[in-house]
């Protein structure tokens, strides 16, 4: 796939889906608006929307097989869609210009490295498609993560390759980041060094970011936002610390759960339902409350 400058995509609710979003002043990095993917006949995103503003960071979460890849690869125009549209930066993913692509960094799931070529040919070769290329940064991530520079990538370790896959990324400064479980191979230091690193950037420059991963203790570090997909659609957005803060799991009867404002109730198992409410409120008799974590989230919402 050739990420050399490309890329797209966008967001929005359904029934259950609750926006934090402030309102965009620019164009939004992601617009996706009813995007639906299948393969074989097979539905994997069924109208999808989803809208991610400038210097959003957004953990995406879904339970293996939710379609995750799909939607990163749609979003960047990578794959067709059967209807829909997904735009990046207001310009087609299908279609982008060369500005646009310069404005986008992926690290996929599976590395799409040269494996013929060693790390310095690797960048020297990418350096030429972006205006926008910070070789002192790169030298210094090359140093850091001790990205062995003499050997073709071909015979590194798959943590080394996804080290350089994302130094990659990171090296033309992009408006747009999209990882794709990008620390599944990293070793616990070097994983906590490049969280650090998407930190820095989305602070310095304001950067958008989505990534997928199913290692929530990293998301609760880094991400401001989450994302659930759950059949084929965002099911709910919103900022992470709040919404651990005002989700509660609550147990008790389904007649007695049925007294629950409906409007706070973010999603129903039997017995056990996700509500938004505030600490201490009153509840229903023989009804039992207590705070959601991320896991009891991911739990209901996937
Ligand atoms: N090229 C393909 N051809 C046919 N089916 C596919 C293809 N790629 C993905 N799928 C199917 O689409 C569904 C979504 O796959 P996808 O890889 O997008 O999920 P995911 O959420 O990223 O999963 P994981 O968490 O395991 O990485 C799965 O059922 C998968 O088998």
């Amino acid at each position: 796939m050739n990420l050399s400058p490309s890329s797209s995509a966008g967001a929005a609710p359904t029934g259950l889906l609750l926006q934090t979003a402030t309102l965009p002043a620019a164009p939004a990095s992601v617009q996706i608006n009813g995007l639906r993917v299948a393969y074989r006949g097979q539905p994997v995103l069924q109208g999808l929307d989803w809208t991610l503003q400038p210097g959003q960071v957004v953990g995406l979460l879904g339970r293996n097989g939710a379609g995750k890849t799909t939607l990163l690869e749609a979003l960047l125009g990578l794959r067709d869609a059967q209807g829909g549209s997904v735009q990046l930066f207001g310009e087609p993913a299908s279609k982008p210009s060369d500005a646009v692509r310069a404005r986008i960094g992926y690290v996929p799931q599976s590395n799409d490295l040269f494996g013929e070529l060693r790390a310095p040919q690797l960048l020297d070769y990418f350096r030429g498609f972006y205006p926008r290329w910070n070789g002192e940064k790169v030298a210094q991530l090359l140093r850091r993560w001790e990205v062995p520079l003499d050997l073709d990538i071909a015979r590194m370790s798959g943590g080394q390759q996804q080290r350089l896959s994302i130094i990659r990324a990171l090296a033309h400064e992009p408006d747009l980041l999209v990882l794709d479980e990008p620390v599944a191979s990293l070793d616990p230091l070097v994983r906590r060094d490049f969280l650090r690193e998407l930190v820095e950037q989305v602070l310095d420059r304001g950067t958008t970011v989505v990534f997928s991963t199913h290692i929530l203790s990293d998301l609760e570090r880094v991400a401001f936002n989450v994302a659930f997909l759950r059949e084929g659609r965002i099911v709910l957005q919103a900022a992470l610390d709040e919404l651990l803060e005002t989700s509660q799991i609550v147990v008790g009867a389904e007649a007695q759960l049925a007294l629950l404002p409906a409007a706070d109730v973010l999603a129903r198992q039997p017995g056990r339902w996700l509500v938004r409410r505030a600490e201490g409120a009153a509840l229903p008799a023989g009804l039992v409350a207590q705070r959601a974590s991320l896991e009891d989230l991911f739990e209901v919402l996937t």
